[in-house]
């Protein structure tokens, strides 16, 4: 258990400082108890949290329409939602999925990244790399019920639970598409992967930017279960409650073993990640390709 303790990233502190500056400017964090579960079912705005099974899984429901993009207010209340469930002991495990139909996460929200200025890229990449931190390392057993599109930071999401469960559908792609976009997928998006479904894969996926279908993505390895739509959150909670049977203290001490050096690499250049991120993001080019890429999306509709 030691282990698992001293693993936990080290800026709850400042988390929380921007957590409930960014609350205050959402009008407070609130946090509406209801239904007969009392205090476990809560609800911002853009997350739900709901029990799941036997009182010790809770189900998280990512609502930020029309497409769960991971803006800095949905990330902020994001954080404030796994932080509870982390420091309530009742819960085991989570289930990840979205209440937006046929997207799971369209991934970083674009219009964070684009014409903002580089305080705002600083302040953004920041609660990006907790997102990753907090779910990389969590102690919960993290299971991603994908139920639609998981494109990019989408993917990166998923690619940070334990298990994946992807609906087998034509809108459910997956896969970290970002040299698409004409950006490139920071290291620790690249190691998650690798880690994943190892180095030719990754290799081929990340440089192609390819979104997989459900029958590629199960066999590449980037998900481990493909159902119907309507089968997606009855799978997570069936597997959940197989990895719920391990005693706690011995799957925690492996998961730890397993992802502790990944994400040390990130926590050993924290600041020197976001400057990184600062300086391309900022770039004339890179601003034009996020411009672009902005344009397509509207066009797609009219
Ligand atoms: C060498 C140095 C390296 C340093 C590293 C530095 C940088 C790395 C930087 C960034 C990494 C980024 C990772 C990301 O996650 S980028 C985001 C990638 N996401 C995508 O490509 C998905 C784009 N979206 C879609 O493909 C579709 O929207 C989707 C399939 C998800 C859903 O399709 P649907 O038809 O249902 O909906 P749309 O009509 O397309 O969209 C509705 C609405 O939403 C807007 N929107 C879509 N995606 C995003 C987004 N990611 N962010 C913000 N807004 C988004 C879309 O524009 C529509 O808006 P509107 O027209 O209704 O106003």
């Amino acid at each position: 258990m030691a282990l698992a303790v001293r693993m936990r990233v080290p800026c709850r502190a400042l988390l929380c400082a921007g957590a409930q500056l960014r609350g205050a400017a959402l009008g407070r964090p609130e946090w509406a108890a209801g239904g007969g579960d009392g205090a476990r079912r809560f609800a911002s705005l853009r997350v739900l949290v709901e029990p799941g099974a036997e009182g010790r899984v809770a189900v998280m429901k990512l609502k930020n329409p029309p497409v769960n993009s991971l803006s800095l207010d949905f990330l902020t209340e994001f954080l404030i939602s796994l932080e509870k469930l982390e420091n309530d002991k009742a819960f085991r495990g989570v289930v990840i999925t979205s209440d937006c139909p046929n997207v799971f996460s369209a991934g970083l929200d674009l219009r964070e990244m684009y014409g903002r200025n580089p305080g705002h890229y600083a302040e953004y990449w920041k609660a990006v790399q907790e997102l990753w931190l907090r779910l990389y390392l969590s102690n919960l057993v993290l299971v991603a019920a994908i139920n639609g599109s998981c494109p990019a930071g989408g993917c990166l999401m998923a690619l940070t639970s334990d298990v994946r469960i992807l609906s087998d559908s034509p809108k459910s792609v997956i896969g970290l598409n970002e040299t698409l976009l004409g950006i490139v997928a920071p290291f620790w998006f690249k190691d998650t992967l690798v880690n994943t479904i190892g180095h030719r894969a990754s290799e081929r996926a990340l440089q192609l930017g390819l979104l997989f279908p459900p029958a590629e993505a199960l066999q590449v390895g980037l998900v481990d279960h493909v159902v119907p739509e309507d089968q997606v959150q009855s799978m997570a909670l069936s597997v959940m409650a197989h990895w719920l049977a391990i005693p706690d203290h011995a799957r925690q001490l492996t998961k730890a073993m397993m992802r502790k050096a990944t994400a040390d690499r990130l926590i050993k250049q924290r600041e020197a990640d976001i400057q990184n991120f600062v300086s391309f993001i900022s770039r004339d080019s890179i601003q034009k390709s996020l411009q672009i890429y902005l344009e397509k999306l509207k066009q797609k509709k009219g």
